[in-house]
């Protein structure tokens, strides 16, 4: 028998291979596996262009053997062998792959099934294994080879015999340590998940003994353990099949299958690109907000395969943070992998693929909101939040692509329309576009402040997400028309006072006053344009709302950010009268009608009472 060393790189590569390359232990099985579907494609390849080869597809696939009792997992395949050349070049010499040469020595340019690239992956075995045996046959040979190793020491290779092409490599599984357990990879049920996990969609049959516990015939309620060979793998991926081919049903079937969620999608594109960068996907648009959706666990991505093998259970660059919803996989050969398969090496192929996957989803919502319209607003009730948090982040880069995809609830269609449907049905005198923030659809109906605007019979968009007023203020405008609160100072709109005219300079005097008893609570106090039936009102000049300040002061670090507000008094409400008198003739009434009106102007926009007991008190005095 003859010893050979590996050589001196090999054995630094090997070193570093097997600590550092892969973050993952589970991945021996992937990579073995890969090399078996590669060794049976070498043969199909090579029935192409031989008719003296036939290639049943039958006689072609990988076994799967565990033996728990002796620590052994044996791989074999019925694949093209090694002779004892190639399993010195390829076995012996680290970073060569004899796949990467046969694709070169047989111009396969389109040979992007064969999976090895690198020649790392065999050794990704010493992971779990502290000694390795390949014994292969190789095809057109008689003679048959026995290649082991224990790892870095080297490799051992002696003739041997086996009766058929292929190979057969064995591994015995290291013992468990304090911080490792090896025993897992001994137990079916691992095995199993691994191959399903990784190697669902080689495109040979992955066949394995599985037990099962079956009722024992002749006995009421015993089971015994029954054993029989499965195919692990579903080997035709759904994202290659024809579409045509495909109901809703498969496609609702994939989801559930692969955990996307416990709803049903309300969409799903399925996607066959074979422009510069091919590609396959399946992308779904959940109906429902996972649970953990607006936390951080919450991990978004696709899952990325490269020629049937799994890369990347989330790749996030996939999507954009806008549309993180969204579920499903990408497939694509023409990647360029990294050599551990876990991460890309150049994003270019990565971005392109990302980019046209945005325009599928942004086409997709706006077909579902166009054609579909109770389901896009089912969607938008789980995701509309989201897509206003990506018009406000990243300082509005992605407005363009999100603003036709927003809905907001109508004063006046009772229902969420879309900023579009709005501009389309504006009176020309209308110059802006409103919106009314508030808790809820409500309490904003009864906003005081809306009255002006609903008399002129123009239309509210109510905001009653923390998000919508900051999501807007990004927007700025929409079709050239800008958004404007209603409780904003200007409103735009010359109010009909005719039959009450309001004079901002008439009762000059009382307004100072009031303003002065309010101190720094309020900027201004004037005679209200807007109020018809309300006799009070906040509105607020610059850049912070009322809204905003609640939702900004709600926050853990809150500044303390206010709002400029301005007390609005109805001069032609009854009230007035009222307080024109006291005005006159009692300054302490005054006062006490200025706290209570200021007050009761902070209750109706929601915010607190700065002193609710004397509030109380104040009102039990006037009722005496
Ligand atoms: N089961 C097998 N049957 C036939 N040849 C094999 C088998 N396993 C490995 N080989 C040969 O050994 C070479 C090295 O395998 P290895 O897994 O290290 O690298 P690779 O598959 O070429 O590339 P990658 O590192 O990208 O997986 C392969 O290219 C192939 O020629």
């Amino acid at each position: 028998m003859e010893r050979k060393e590996f050589k001196a790189e090999s054995k630094r590569l090997l070193d570093l291979m097997i600590n550092s390359i892969y973050t993952h232990r589970e991945i021996f099985l992937r990579e073995l596996i890969s090399n078996s579907s590669d060794a049976i494609d070498k043969i199909y390849y090579k029935a192409l262009t031989d008719d003296n080869i036939t290639f049943n597809k039958d006689d072609y696939y990988v076994n799967i053997d565990v033996d728990k009792d002796n620590r052994l997992i044996k791989i074999s395949d019925t694949g093209i062998g090694m002779n004892k050349e190639e399993l010195e070049n390829n076995l012996g010499v680290i970073a060569k792959s004899g796949s990467l040469q046969f694709k070169k020595d047989n111009e396969i340019k389109d040979g992007h099934d064969i999976i090895g690239q690198f020649g790392v992956g065999f050794y990704s075995a010493f992971l779990v294994a502290d000694n390795v045996t390949v014994i292969s046959k190789a095809f057109e040979s008689d003679t048959a080879y026995r290649w082991e190793s224990k790892g870095v020491e080297g490799y051992t290779i002696e003739e041997c015999s086996k009766d058929s092409v292929g190979t057969e490599i064995t591994l015995k599984i290291k013992e468990s340590t304090e911080d490792e357990d090896f025993d897992k990879y001994l137990e079916e049920y691992t095995i199993r998940n691994i191959i399903k996990k990784y190697s669902d969609f080689i495109r040979y049959p992955i066949k394995m003994d599985v037990t099962t516990k079956k009722p024992k015939e002749g006995t009421e309620g015993e089971f015994e353990d029954v054993v029989q060979e499965e195919t692990i793998n579903s080997m035709v991926p759904i994202w290659r099949k024809n579409k045509n081919e495909l109901k809703d049903e498969d496609y609702e079937n994939f989801y559930a299958e692969k955990h996307y969620g416990f709803d049903k999608p309300i969409k799903h594109v399925h996607l066959s690109v074979d422009g510069m960068i091919r590609y396959n996907a399946i992308l779904y648009i959940p109906e429902k907000t996972p649970y953990d959706f607006y936390t951080k666990e919450y991990q978004q991505g696709l899952e990325l395969y490269s020629s049937g093998v799994m890369i990347m259970e989330k790749c996030s660059d996939l999507l954009p943070d806008y549309f993180g919803f969204v579920k499903g996989v990408v497939d694509s050969e023409d990647l360029s992998l990294n050599i551990s398969r876990e991460i890309l090496q150049h994003d270019r192929q990565l971005k392109s693929i990302a980019k046209n996957i945005k325009n599928k989803i942004k086409n997709e919502l706006k077909n579902l909101l166009k054609n579909e319209r109770e389901n896009y607003e089912k969607f938008y009730e789980s995701f509309g939040r989201h897509l206003k948090y990506g018009v406000y982040s990243d300082f509005g880069a992605n407005k363009e692509v999100l603003q036709d995809l927003l809905m907001f609830y109508s004063s006046k269609e009772k229902k969420l329309v879309t900023l579009d449907e709005y501009v389309s049905r504006m009176p020309e005198d209308q110059k802006y576009i409103y919106y009314a923030a508030g808790e809820s659809i409500d309490r904003i109906d009864k906003l005081p402040q809306t009255d002006l605007i609903k008399d002129k019979g123009y239309e509210i968009l109510y905001f009653t997400d923390d998000v919508d007023e900051f999501a807007i203020r990004v927007l700025m405008n929409y079709k050239e028309k800008e958004f404007k609160s209603v409780s904003s100072n200007d409103l735009g709109i010359e109010a009909d006072d005719s039959e009450n005219p309001v004079d901002e300079n008439e009762n000059k005097d009382l307004f100072t006053f009031m303003k002065e008893s309010l101190s720094d609570k309020v900027k201004a106090v004037k005679a209200s344009k807007r109020l018809k039936k309300h006799p009070v009102c906040l509105s607020n000049e610059g850049d912070v709302s009322i809204e905003m300040e609640k939702i900004l002061n709600a926050m853990p670090e809150s500044q303390g950010v206010k709002a400029d507000k301005v007390l609005e008094i109805n001069v032609n409400h009854d009230i007035f009268n009222s307080l024109k008198d006291a005005y006159e003739n009692d300054k302490d009434k005054f006062k006490l009608y200025t706290g209570l009106l200021y007050n009761q102007a902070l209750l109706i926009e929601g915010l607190p009472i700065e002193d609710p007991v004397e509030f109380t008190n104040n009102m039990c005095k006037i009722m005496k």
